[in-house]
């Protein structure tokens, strides 16, 4: 029998053990299928020391239930009847995590949430660059592709916007890269994965992995079902959204890295950000390896030149889609 104490640590194992800085974390749609295991994860990370939990409903019982998890942080839980609820969630907030807006069913790209989804993402910034704009914004809601450029374009407006402090989360898309090949390496390797967040503009760089030998067909088959990884979920959940567990577990990751390179550490994640990268083919926003400080993104990196020509025609593809996601959310604030 384990004591609780015990499990405790055995959930915050995978984060790291240190509590130097006070670091208090917002989760907005923080009651939904996504918002609440991250908030039970952030509860159990011992860096976090304050949660502010926002949703439209059912905040209060969800803070009420991970409240009584016995680490040291403070949880509290708005909703939009509370006064000021949105505000007072974020203030003071080092990180902001956005999970908030509609999941796929069966037959949607992420895409189709556009419409609901852009204007939610927006409002949320908007918040966000008022009452915190020093926070690092993580990112979730789809089409990740459009919401990062919709979220930096609210910045702009507001003038506030700081591109080491605004990242699309796409550590699902890693995790299940990892995850994937990990049944044919025998062992769980990190696997990069850059480009954006959905389809074809997901690429996993499997020539990056040490000791990793695929034939074409495993390695096309294995690109493909990261790539379309989310739509396994999608079709395997029959109407009930898409994925939220791993996906819970991937923005604990992320957050905690932040957390760990605000406290000094040197940190090297992956997640969909502004640079110059590929700029002059008309995208500014594009995931890839970034070093991570204090102040957010210390460095970008670019894809490593031994990548191979399949991975390169990839990105080729990509690029060409994530022009189209990143002119349509930089459209919709401007309201063209
Ligand atoms: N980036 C990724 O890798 C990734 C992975 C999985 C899901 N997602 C996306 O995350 C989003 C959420 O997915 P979910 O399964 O948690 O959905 P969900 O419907 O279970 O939860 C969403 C929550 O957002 C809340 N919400 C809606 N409008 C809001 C607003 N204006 N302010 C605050 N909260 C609001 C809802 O009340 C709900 O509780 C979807 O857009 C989904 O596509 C992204
Ligand atoms: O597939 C989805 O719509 C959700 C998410 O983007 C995922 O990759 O699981």
């Amino acid at each position: 029998m384990f004591s609780t104490q015990r499990v405790i640590r055995l959930a915050a194992r995978s984060f790291s053990t240190a509590v130097p800085l006070q670091s208090k974390v917002a989760v907005l749609g923080a009651a939904g299928g996504i918002g609440q295991p991250l908030s039970l994860l952030l509860k159990a990370n011992p860096r976090v020391t304050d949660l502010g939990l926002y949703d439209i409903h059912n905040t209060p019982g969800v803070a009420a239930d991970v409240g009584h998890v016995n680490t040291l942080s403070n949880v509290a839980g708005y909703t939009a009847k509370d006064t000021d609820g949105l505000k007072k969630a974020l203030a003071g907030a080092e990180l902001v995590v956005i999970p908030a807006g509609v999941p796929r069913k069966p037959g949607m790209t992420r895409d189709d949430l556009f419409n609901t989804n852009a204007s939610i993402v927006r409002d949320l910034a908007q918040a966000c660059a008022e009452v915190c704009p020093k926070a690092k914004l993580l990112i979730i809601s789809n089409p990740v592709n459009s919401t990062v450029p919709i979220a930096t374009e609210v910045f702009k407006k507001a003038g506030v916007y700081d591109p080491k402090r605004i990242f699309g989360v796409t550590t699902l898309d890693l995790l299940r890269a990892s995850r994937f090949v990990g049944d044919k390496l025998g062992r769980i390797a990190d696997v990069p994965v850059v480009g954006g967040h959905a389809g074809i503009t997901i690429i996993p760089l499997f020539s990056q992995v040490e000791g990793l030998e695929l034939s074409k067909e495993e390695r096309d088959a294995l690109t493909y079902r990261v790539q379309f990884g989310g739509d396994e979920v999608v079709k395997a959940k029959d109407g009930a959204g898409s994925a939220t567990l791993s996906m819970a577990f991937a923005g604990a990751r992320f957050a905690d890295s932040l957390l760990r390179a605000a406290a000094g550490e040197d940190v090297l994640e992956w997640a969909f950000i502004r640079t110059d990268l590929y700029k002059s083919e008309g995208v500014e926003f594009f995931s890839t390896y970034v070093k991570l400080d204090k102040d957010g993104v210390k460095e970008v990196l670019p894809l490593p030149a031994t990548i191979s020509e399949y991975e390169k025609d990839l990105v080729k593809d990509a690029i060409a889609e994530l022009k189209k996601s990143e002119a349509k959310g930089t459209a919709f604030v401007a309201g063209n």
